[in-house]
């Protein structure tokens, strides 16, 4: 046992009697937790899960526990980090994670190649912020990629311009703000220096609380902030150049960082790179004002390439949606097609195995009653296309 959650607010804090209000702890995982007290178990925060172990925040502590009893083959409910757990005693009397509880939000990674299910990378996250450093060209389709992923995983996005010190001029700062704002509807755009401390207060006020997870390329700034927000060094930061926007990947450690008004950073490094994300319905929120057009134009399932009527080439023709939006959107679009054609390849060729058996079984039916030429013109039963 280290690291004893003690929480210096106690006497105003509703929350304070337990000691993971500053993992996180609220009314609503309490509610969900009621069944799992009553059999005597004790509630954790998953922190970090390696090799078969995880290592859980309980109220009495940090303590490394097995996961035995909540192991499966689907990687969509492995345990991971951000989870809400409950704990009980193995066998041996060591600790054992016993079950999980529900997620309100999940960040999932589709993985590549062989293994077609996701992996989910982060529970439970309430702020997903995107770190977009100013110290090379904004990369607007970059941002729509992360905001999307982040919209997807059911956290609120938010879009942090780091290094703001390296733009002196606030009229380029906010020509740069609100382009960031065109390709982010719903979503704030938060100038921020870990140099400067520019909209630090803000930033700390904005995650308070709650549950954040950072995302951004390397070279963003994203262990730097971390810094800044805890107060002290938590985070190796890169110190090689990033003139041109690229770093080494620096971070090791995958971790749950408490802040100093309470709420947690999830820094996970699989969330780092942008990779293979499924971005699925995120998409459309992150093509909001897209989207809402689209339901304006007069053919339902209106392309918007040349049709009568369409509401989204008219806004693209008075200048109200930028065109470079809609190529943005039919690209990630086309991306995630490809991207959820490849996960489901598996689950399809199984589909047709199964399609194939019955197409087989029919025929044999046919066969028995007709006798083998009586089938011939007709296909055999119990199919259709189905897939
Ligand atoms: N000028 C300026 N430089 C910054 C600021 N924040 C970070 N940097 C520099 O940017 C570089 C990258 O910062 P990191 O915090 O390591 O970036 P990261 O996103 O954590 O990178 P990875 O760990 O590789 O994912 C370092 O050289 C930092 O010193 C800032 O506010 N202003
Ligand atoms: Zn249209």
């Amino acid at each position: 046992m280290n690291d004893v959650p003690h929480d210096p607010h106690a006497p105003h804090d509703p929350h304070a009697r337990h000691g993971l209000a500053r993992f996180g702890w609220n009314d609503e995982v309490a509610d969900a937790f009621v069944p799992h007290a009553a059999a005597g178990l004790l509630p954790a925060r998953i922190a970090r899960v390696d090799r078969g172990r995880c290592e859980a925040i309980t109220p009495h502590g940090t303590v490394h526990a097995g996961i035995e009893p909540v192991a499966t083959h689907d990687p969509t409910r492995w345990l991971t980090t951000g989870d809400w757990a409950a704990i009980g005693d193995d066998a041996q009397g060591r600790p054992e994670v016993k079950a999980i509880l529900p997620r309100r939000t999940a960040f999932l990674r589709s993985t590549s190649s062989k293994r077609s299910e996701g992996q989910v990378l982060a529970a439970n996250v309430d702020h997903a912020v995107v770190a977009v450093s100013l110290a090379a060209e904004l990369d607007l389709g970059r941002i729509e990629r992360f905001v999307s992923l982040a919209w997807t995983s059911g956290a609120q996005p938010l879009v942090l311009l780091t290094k703001t010190d390296l733009v002196p001029d606030p009229d380029t700062l906010a020509h740069l703000v609100a382009d960031t704002e065109t390709v982010a509807p719903g979503v704030r755009v938060l100038p921020v220096s870990s140099r400067t401390g520019e909209g630090v207060d803000l930033l700390r006020a904005l995650l308070t609380g709650g549950s954040t997870v950072l995302l951004g390329v390397s070279g963003a700034g994203k262990s730097t902030l971390t810094n800044t927000l805890v107060g002290r060094e938590v985070q190796q930061v890169n110190t090689i150049r990033d003139s041109d926007g690229k770093g080494r990947h620096t971070t090791t450690a995958r971790d749950l960082i408490p802040l100093p008004d309470g709420g947690v950073l999830i820094d996970t490094p699989g969330l780092r790179g942008v990779g293979l994300w499924d971005a699925g319905e995120g998409l459309e929120q992150a093509f909001a004002e897209i989207e809402e057009l689209a339901a304006q134009c007069r053919f339902h399932d209106c392309g918007h390439h040349s049709e009568p009527g369409c509401a989204v080439l008219a806004a693209i023709a008075d200048g109200s949606l930028p065109e470079r939006r809609l190529d943005s959107y039919r690209k990630l679009l086309r991306e995630n097609e490809r991207l959820a054609a490849r996960t489901d390849a598996r689950l399809r060729a199984e589909q047709r195995q199964r399609f194939k058996q019955r197409q087989a079984t029919g025929r044999h039916m046919m066969e028995r009653k007709r006798g083998p030429a009586g089938g011939r013109s007709r296909r055999g039963g119990g199919g259709g296309s189905g897939w």
